[in-house]
């Protein structure tokens, strides 16, 4: 991961912002839209206010003509109404399209990590990545966040700018009469250019000082990231309910609460930022402040000598300080947001790194023929496989054909290979070695959904939503009730869907409903085994598909086991070998290699290889 040592160039930084800029035009127009109009009507409607106060000062100050004063009255009146209802209207349509900017930075994220290839989400550089960028959205609102935020900004002060300038032209060009005296200097030329001079300065100085406070973050973005990671953990200790039981059983706060003090203060009273900010952020930020002030100070002071010289009437003078307020408040505000963007540069960088990370998986077209016999074949050929970043074979020189309709079961030692068997046969992981065939065809042709739709799987660490138990069974929000029943049904939540008051519309858990009803681990297995059925794919795989069922549920489904898999070729990973007796055939598993197969019996049967081993270890429970 690249380190924030140093600030982004300035030409680094108008690519990162333009880039995050066009992603959320490119996602959200109406939102983009929606800030900058409202940003130009914002900045130039007050000039309208503005410009008719003086004329009205002047008036009263001056001929003081009844008519022209009501009429100057009903327009300044007219005016305000209209631009009060046009601001309304604008924040309506604004709001509507801005609600929840943090979920459509999440969602731009998020759709990388689905298009991600499975690979990466693996990589520990991936998830690091990933957590350092929430974090600093989270903790400080840099990234994506700031960007159309610091754009509006940008717009608004460069039109602040020059509505001001248009405004105080005359403010400088105008001439004291001569009979004033030695006032008359307020109209030279070298003066005027001084005062000018002192302005820009002292408009420069005040955010360039804010912002060189501000860049303490982004230099020190990196030192931050761990402190922030562990908050987010600790920090919500007593909401991770998958959590709760452990910590407390074992008093495990403590031991976090002391790994945490001990390992990163970063956002202690000892830490690196309580220095920072006590020190050199705490010095710029508070010098930033007192020179804004003294800005005000030489504005009023040049302006009422101007009036008081009688260079222009009193009614100007409101428009003349208001105004140049404005031009300097638009100078600070155009600093402050190029310093800033400028700092979050950094932030981008790390987002654009994320979302650059690019698809090394190949990606076939051939399109997966759709066969009403579900005669598919597929075929290891010498697969051997590492996990990235690991020296050791995960699967060596694998060889295996499924013969279509059958039912294969995997077994072996824990570690021995065969939940990375199925992940290769899924196509989520691709062979380092060897290759795997589909009807002849190297699987990595093929386009990869159409791939994947031939196959249902029961992964051992599934996952339901918490959401409609049909929508979970048929991982849809539309779905065919009768087909959601009858799967459930065959996998035995006949009597648990009996008693949910709503029946498949009932919501899983409690998170989105208070009806929702919790569901044990082994009812949430076989609900996800309901689901692999409703996809009715041609291969059905089961991870240890009742390693949370009851022994009752579990002799139920295989009972039935041939009925609910159908005509489908089935692969089944168990380490209850006594369930195996139901498949046509074994593969036993052993440090990444198959070292046996055959049909149950005869494995049974083979007194010295690692099946007869294992059988009897099990059985041994049952018969002493
Ligand atoms: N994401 C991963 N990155 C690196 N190594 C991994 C990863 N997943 C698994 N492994 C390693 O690959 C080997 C095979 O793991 P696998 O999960 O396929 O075993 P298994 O036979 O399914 O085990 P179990 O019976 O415990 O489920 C193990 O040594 C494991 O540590």
């Amino acid at each position: 991961m690249e380190k924030n040592k140093k600030l982004k160039s300035w030409g680094e930084m108008v690519k990162l912002n333009n880039r995050a800029f066009m992603i959320f035009y490119k996602h959200y127009p109406q939102m983009v839209l929606s800030r900058f109009i409202s940003v130009i009507w914002t900045a130039l409607t007050p000039y309208v206010g503005v410009y008719l106060s003086a004329l009205l000062i002047d008036e009263l100050a001056g001929s003081r003509n009844v008519d022209r004063l009501q009429f100057l009255v009903s327009i300044t009146l007219g005016s305000t109404a209209l631009i009060a209802l046009g601001s309304a209207l604008l924040n309506k349509w604004k709001e509507t399209q801005n609600a929840g900017l943090w979920l459509k930075v999440e969602h731009i994220l998020s759709e990388k990590l689905l298009d991600m290839d499975y690979v990466n989400l693996d990589e520990t550089e991936t998830a690091e990545l990933l957590s350092t960028i929430r974090q600093n959205q989270n903790g400080g609102g840099w990234g994506l966040l700031r960007v159309i935020q610091n754009y509006e900004a940008l717009c608004s002060s460069v039109l602040t700018l020059l509505g001001g300038i248009s405004l105080t032209v005359s403010l400088f060009i105008s001439r004291v009469p001569e009979s004033a005296g030695a006032y008359t200097i307020l109209h030279n030329p070298l003066f005027v250019l001084l005062v000018i001079v002192v302005m820009l300065v002292i408009t420069y100085i005040a955010p360039a000082l804010s912002n060189k406070a501000g860049s303490y973050w982004a230099l020190n973005a990196d030192s931050h990231n761990l402190g922030n990671r562990m908050l987010s953990f600790f920090g919500w200790l007593g909401y991770h309910r998958d959590i709760a039981a452990d910590v407390r059983m074992y008093r495990q706060d403590k031991m976090c609460e002391r790994y945490n003090h001990n390992k990163d203060d970063t956002f202690g009273s000892n830490g690196l930022f309580a220095h920072l900010s006590w020190g050199p952020i705490g010095f710029y930020s508070a010098a930033s402040s007192a020179i804004s002030v003294i800005f005000t100070g030489v504005v009023y002071a040049f302006v009422c000598l101007k009036a008081w010289a009688g260079a222009f009437g009193l009614g100007a003078v409101t428009q003349y300080v208001t105004s140049i307020t404005k031009v300097s408040g638009g100078v600070s505000s155009l600093i402050s947001m190029l310093g800033d963007m400028r700092n979050n540069a950094s932030f981008l960088a790390q987002v654009f790194e994320f979302l650059d990370i690019p698809n090394n998986m190949y990606q076939g077209s051939l399109t997966v023929e759709k066969r009403r016999d579900r005669k598919y074949q597929v075929e290891f050929r010498n697969v051997s496989f590492q996990y990235p970043g690991s020296n050791n074979y995960a699967l060596r020189n694998v060889n295996m054909k499924f013969e279509i309709g059958k039912r294969l079961a995997v077994v072996g030692m824990n570690g021995s290979g065969k939940t990375t068997f199925i992940k290769l046969l899924c196509r989520l992981y691709e062979p380092t070695e060897g290759e795997i065939l589909l009807n002849g065809i190297d699987i990595r042709k093929y386009n990869y959904a159409e791939y994947m739709m031939i196959f249902s799987v029961v992964f051992q660490d599934f996952k339901l939503f918490a959401f409609k138990l049909g929508e979970n069974v048929a991982s849809n929000a539309t779905y065919d009730g009768e087909r959601v029943i009858d799967c459930l049904q065959k996998v035995g939540f006949a009597e648990r869907l009996a008693e949910m008051q709503h029946g498949i519309e009932t919501y899983l858990y409690k998170d989105y409903d208070k009806d929702g009803v919790n569901v044990s681990g082994g009812e949430a297995q076989k609900i996800a085994i309901a689901r692999a059925l409703y996809k009715d794919a041609p291969f059905i795989i089961l991870d240890e598909p009742t390693a949370a069922l009851d022994p009752i549920a579990e002799a139920e489904i295989y009972s039935k086991f041939n009925d609910i898999v159908g005509d489908k070729t089935a692969i089944y990973i168990s380490h209850r070998l006594s369930s195996c007796k139901f498949c046509d055939e074994i593969s036993v598993f052993h440090e990444g290699a198959v070292i046996q197969q055959g049909t149950p019996a005869s494995l049974v049967a083979d007194e010295k290889g690692k099946y007869y081993e294992l059988w009897h270890a099990q059985a041994q429970y049952y018969t002493e």
